[in-house]
C-alpha cells in the first residue's frame, strides 16, 4: 500500500492558486522529495498532508487516512518536523520530549523517550539544558521528538535550511538511519540540489502550483539534463543572437541558455553578447535538470539565510 496518495490537490488562498491539481504516490519506506523554487506550493502540499490545511478539491491519502475525513488518524500516523526552531532551549532535553509526549497523548513515554535519546546519542544529554546543545544535538532531539509516539511518516519542511555544512551532512545521515531502522517513509522539501540527490530516492519537481517531473534523480537527469550556461549582464540582450545555441531564458539581470556540450560553444556564446559581467557554466546534472524546468536559478547562501530569518519571524508571529 502507498503510503501518500496525493489526487489533483487544488489550493486557492483568494485569488492566488497555490497548488494547480497535483497528483503523485509515494511508497512505504521512501524517501521522497518535493523541490521547487519560491512559492511554488511546497510548503502548502505538506500543510495539506499534515492536516493544517484543506485543500480546495482534490483527495490526498496519508497513511490509508483522508486527510480531510480521518484528520485524527492522520495526526496520529505522521510526525512533523519544520525548519524552525521547535525544541525549547530552557528546558532539557528530557523536559521537551515529555511535553511533545503530552501534546502528542503518547502514553508509557518514558521507556521510548529513553529508547531514542540512547538512539541519537543523547543520553548522556538527556538532562541539560537545550540551550547548551550543538546545532547537530538539537536536531537530533527535533527529529526524537517527532518520532516519540511511533509515527509512520515523516514530513520535514526544509529541515537542512541554515544549518552548516557539517550539521546538514549529520542531519542526512539521521535521515537515512531512522528510514532504514525504523522503516519510516519520509517526505522532505528542500531548494538543495545536493541533499535531493544524496538523500532522496524519486524527486517531485513543482513549478508554480503544478508537478513538472517525478523520478529517480537518474531518470530526472537523462530526460530533462542540459548544461547550462548562465550569463550576468549589464545591458539587455537580444535573445535572437543566442538562440542558435539553444533555448534562450531572459531573467532579470541574466540570461540562461540550456544547451548541449557547452564548453564547446561558450567562445562563440560570449562574443554574442555585450555587457558580460560573469559567465558560468552548469553541465547536466540535478541543478540543471531543476533550471531547465522551471528557469529558477539555485539559491546561494546568502539567499538562505535570508530565508531563514523569514521563516523564523514568520514562526514566531
Ligand atoms: N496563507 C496564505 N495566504 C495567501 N497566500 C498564501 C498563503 N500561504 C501560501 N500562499 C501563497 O501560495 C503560494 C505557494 O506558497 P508555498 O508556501 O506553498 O510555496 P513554497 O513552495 O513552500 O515556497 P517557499 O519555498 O518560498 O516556502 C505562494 O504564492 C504563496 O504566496
Amino acid at each position: 500500500m502507498s503510503a501518500i496518495v496525493v489526487e489533483n490537490l487544488v489550493k486557492r488562498y483568494g485569488d492566488v492558486e497555490a497548488l494547480r491539481g497535483i497528483s503523485f504516490e509515494v511508497s512505504r519506506g521512501e524517501v521522497f522529495g518535493l523541490l521547487g523554487p519560491n512559492g511554488a506550493g511546497k510548503t502548502t502540499t505538506i500543510k495539506i498532508l499534515t492536516g493544517l490545511t484543506k485543500p480546495t478539491s482534490g483527495r490526498a491519502i496519508v497513511a490509508g487516512f483522508d486527510v480531510v475525513k480521518e484528520a485524527a488518524e492522520v495526526k496520529r500516523s505522521i510526525g512533523w518536523i519544520a525548519s524552525e526552531v521547535i525544541v525549547d532551549d530552557e528546558l532539557t532535553g528530557w523536559e521537551n520530549l515529555e511535553i511533545q509526549a503530552r501534546l502528542a497523548g503518547v502514553k508509557n513515554w518514558r521507556e521510548r523517550a529513553a529508547e531514542l535519546l540512547r538512539y541519537f546519542g543523547l543520553a548522556e544529554a538527556a538532562n541539560r539544558l537545550v540551550g547548551k546543545y550543538s546545532t547537530g544535538m538539537r536536531k537530533r532531539l527535533e527529529v526524537a521528538m517527532a518520532l516519540l509516539h511511533g509515527p509512520e511518516i515523516l514530513f520535514m519542511d526544509e529541515p537542512t535550511v541554515g544549518l552548516d555544512v557539517g550539521a546538514r551532512m549529520g542531519l542526512w545521515e539521521v535521515i537515512r538511519q531512522i528510514n532504514k531502522d525504523f522503516g519510516v517513509t519520509v517526505l522532505l522539501t528542500t531548494h538543495y540540489m545536493e541533499e535531493a540527490e544524496e538523500l532522496c530516492g524519486r524527486i517531485a519537481i513543482i513549478n508554480k502550483g503544478r508537478l513538472v517531473a517525478v523520478g529517480t534523480p537518474g531518470e530526472l537527469k537523462a530526460k530533462y539534463g542540459v548544461d547550462v550556461v548562465e550569463l550576468e549582464v549589464s545591458k539587455p540582450v537580444d535573445p535572437s543572437k543566442l538562440s542558435p545555441f539553444g533555448e534562450v531564458v531572459v531573467l532579470d539581470g541574466r540570461v540562461v541558455v540550456k544547451t548541449q556540450r557547452a564548453e564547446e560553444k561558450l567562445a562563440d556564446i560570449v562574443k554574442a553578447v555585450d555587457g558580460i559581467k560573469s559567465v558560468r557554466v552548469k553541465k547536466a546534472s540535478l541543478d540543471t535538470v531543476f533550471i531547465n524546468l522551471t528557469g529558477a536559478s539555485i539559491e546561494g547562501e546568502h539567499a538562505d539565510i535570508k530565508r531563514l530569518y523569514a521563516r523564523v519571524r514568520w514562526a514566531r508571529r
